[in-house]
């Protein structure tokens, strides 16, 4: 099999980077993880702070087995899919694998292409620069909407009816409009108690 079909098939990935972290975000933020960084993403959100993943050509090819033979090396077993936009892949034949051997899975998603993979814990953040996909509304644990303008509350409501019910609501202030945004943000969660706050613990700690 060439390498063109075995990435259409799954079976190899774009894998821009991985690393064994803390988790700096959402419900399970403080908890140590391996993230895997699959390349490619063709949602364009002008914010993005990982513009250099959205080439899936400029990341090395790997089999999902060397994939989860690296993630072995580590005493953590919660594994984080993240990208670029990790469901521009199949992800059944990894998160297969990563389940035989232990792990639990958790994966980051913008949710603009189908859902495809085994996970334990799914973080949807919806974007306006390419609409979800209906396949993840069902199967969203948390929704992690990104305040960069002040319609991202209402922008964040239209999602929060669209998800299960028992699905955790959180406003995550964008970077770089932090000083703008986090006292708004303060506001809207004790005044919208249905809601609560990520923040992007690890920018903080200068870890990756
Ligand atoms: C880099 S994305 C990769 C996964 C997927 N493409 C997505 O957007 O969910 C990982 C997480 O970081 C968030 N994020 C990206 N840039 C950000 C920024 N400048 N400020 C706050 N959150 C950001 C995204 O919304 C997403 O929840
Ligand atoms: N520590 C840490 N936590 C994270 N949570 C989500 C991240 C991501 O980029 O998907 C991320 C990341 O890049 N680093
Ligand atoms: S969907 Fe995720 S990886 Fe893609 S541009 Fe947006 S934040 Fe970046
Ligand atoms: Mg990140």
């Amino acid at each position: 099999m060439d390498k063109k079909t075995a990435v259409a098939a799954g079976t190899m990935l774009p894998v821009m980077e991985a690393f064994y972290t803390i988790q700096g975000e959402g419900t399970f933020s403080g908890h140590p993880a391996y993230f895997i960084r699959l390349g490619g993403c063709d949602v364009g959100c002008v914010w993005c702070d990982v513009k250099e993943s959205w080439q899936s050509e400029k990341w090395p090819v790997l089999t999902v087995g060397e994939i989860v033979a690296a993630a072995k090396a580590y005493p953590g077993r919660k594994v984080v899919i993240t990208g670029g936009e990790p469901l521009m892949y199949d992800l059944d034949p990894l998160t297969a694998l990563l389940k035989l051997e232990g792990f639990v899975t958790h994966i980051e998603t913008s949710g603009a292409h189908p859902f495809s993979g085994d996970f334990d814990w799914v973080c949807f953040s919806p974007k306006k620069f390419k609409a979800p996909h209906p396949s993840i509304y069902a199967v969203a644990d948390e929704l992690k909407v990104v305040v960069f303008h002040k319609s991202d509350f209402e922008f964040a409501e239209k999602h929060a009816s669209m998800v299960v019910e028992g699905c955790k609501l959180l406003l995550q202030p964008e970077w770089s409009k932090a000083n703008v945004f986090t006292n708004e943000i303060i506001e809207y969660v004790k005044s919208h108690p249905n809601w609560n706050i990520s923040l992007q613990t690890h920018k903080f700690m200068d870890i990756p």
